[in-house]
């Protein structure tokens, strides 16, 4: 079977989970490519966080996780890029929302301020939560600017 493609970014405030989060997916049977960063130094997010869009985007991974430290600047990068639409997740049930409601397809995760185990929980029910679709379809199809 194939295995589900994931991508994940950092900077360096989310540098530590995100290598943490790469290793769990893997072990879990997911194909991982990490964007970066590389190290603790100190980065700019869009360094990271705008090629795994560009990737999401163009369908080479179903699912992309972003962490930087409030996990706002991060998102926000991502979101820049039409097809993407990503949602900062600091618990469980916000991301499965983001997944039902929202078939969001990228993750934003705030490294500074919920623990690792709240991360494991947030990219367990993101990568194992569908979309809802029926009333949230045609909300969803609204969101980009066309
Ligand atoms: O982009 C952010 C805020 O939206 C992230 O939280 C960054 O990780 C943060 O701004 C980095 O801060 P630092 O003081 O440069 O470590």
């Amino acid at each position: 079977m194939n295995k589900i493609k994931v991508a994940i970014a950092s900077d360096h405030a989310g540098f530590q989970f995100k290598n943490k989060l790469g290793e769990l997916l893997k072990e879990r049977g997911y194909e991982i490519m990490d964007f970066g960063c590389d190290s603790e130094d100190s980065m700019d997010y869009p360094d990271t966080a705008h090629p795994l869009a560009e990737a999401v985007a163009a369908g080479k991974f179903k699912y992309g996780f972003t962490l930087c430290g409030s996990g706002n600047g991060i998102t926000m990068t991502a979101n820049k890029h039409q097809e993407i639409r990503a949602a900062l997740c600091w618990n469980a049930e916000i991301a499965e929302l983001a997944r039902l409601h929202n078939d969001a397809n990228v993750c934003g995760i705030p490294a500074r301020f919920i623990s690792f185990e709240e991360v494991e929980k947030i990219a367990s029910i993101f990568l194992s939560t569908d979309f809802e679709g029926g009333r949230h379809q045609n909300r969803v199809d609204k969101i980009a600017v066309k």
